[in-house]
């Protein structure tokens, strides 16, 4: 498009300059075509003159809508730069809000000694098993396992020494439960497993191995001296529609007998 610096419609066309010359030559004054050259010239001034005018105003609006639609982008490209950058912040900040909830859950249901889970998770977990069992008929074996003669341990070498033994019982315990199995500690120097979808028979079998195990454990306690510990058992089998307080109560009854009968073995009832 042709603008007021392509056509120079400010200045008088050359045309219109040489009609003026020949309106003000004296010679030519009386030729009967003067008077209405006069007119036409005045015409094509003035019709010069809107022009002119009009391609002002036109050329204006166009540099201050051209001006105008670049304030518009640039403005649109940085409200968009600034939500993408709150869009990051805010990622950021979830994140580090799910990282921290995350860490907190898990600090919740671990025990701080040995890393396994805790009570409140354990009693968690007997709630969603047992009612699980309910609607689908689906046992689990419950296990109470508590370590023998422990205060006699803590007496003997010491509270510290004492939760080592603790954390060794713990990894005894942990590594050898299947994937699905739950482990942790009940309190003090007991601790309980649930292992989903097993017999009273099957948990028995794999909680023998269990006392096999840390039966050969040798726990450091000074300069050429290892503690060897046992522990005993309680086994039971959910009954399905019971609460989990009963499977509970009967594995804790079945841990008493273990205890009464002599220590260093599982009784299953
Ligand atoms: N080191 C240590 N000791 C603990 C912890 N929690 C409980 N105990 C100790 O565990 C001991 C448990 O003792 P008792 O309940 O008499 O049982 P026990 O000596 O193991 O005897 P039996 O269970 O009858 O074989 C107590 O001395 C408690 O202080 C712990 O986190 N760390």
């Amino acid at each position: 498009m042709n603008t007021a610096a392509d056509t120079p419609l400010s200045s008088t066309p050359p045309l219109l300059d040489e009609i003026r010359a020949l309106l003000d030559d004296p010679t030519l004054r009386d030729d009967p075509l003067h008077a209405p050259l006069t007119r036409l010239y005045a015409l094509a001034c003035d019709q010069h003159e809107r022009m002119a005018r009009l391609i002002r105003i036109s050329d204006g609006y166009h540099g201050w809508s051209q001006s105008r639609a670049e304030d518009l982008n640039a403005q649109f490209d940085r409200h968009v730069r600034r939500l993408e950058k709150l869009a990051r912040i805010s990622d950021r900040y979830q994140n580090s809000l799910r990282e921290v909830s995350e860490s907190l859950r898990e600090a919740s249901i671990t025990d701080a000694l040995t890393g396994l889970r805790n009570r409140r998770y354990l009693m968690e977990r007997l709630r969603e098993e047992s009612g699980l069992g309910k609607r689908s008929a689906q046992v689990y074996a419950l296990a109470m396992v508590d370590v023998d003669r422990f205060k006699a341990i803590n007496d003997r070498f010491g509270h510290e020494t004492g939760d080592v033994v603790l954390h060794r019982i713990a990894g005894a315990l942990h590594g050898a439960i299947r994937e699905y199995d739950i482990c942790g500690r009940w309190g003090g120097e007991e601790f309980l497993l649930i292992l989903p979808g097993t017999r009273l028979a099957d948990g028995r079998e794999l909680i023998e191995r269990v006392h096999a195990q840390i039966r050969h454990l040798s726990i450091d306690a000074g300069p050429g001296y290892g503690i060897q510990v046992s522990i005993s058992t309680g086994l039971t089998e959910y009954r399905p529609g019971e609460a989990p307080t009963h499977t509970l109560a009967r594995a804790d009854a079945a841990l008493l007998q273990a205890k009464e009968s002599g220590r260093d073995r599982v009784v299953a009832i």
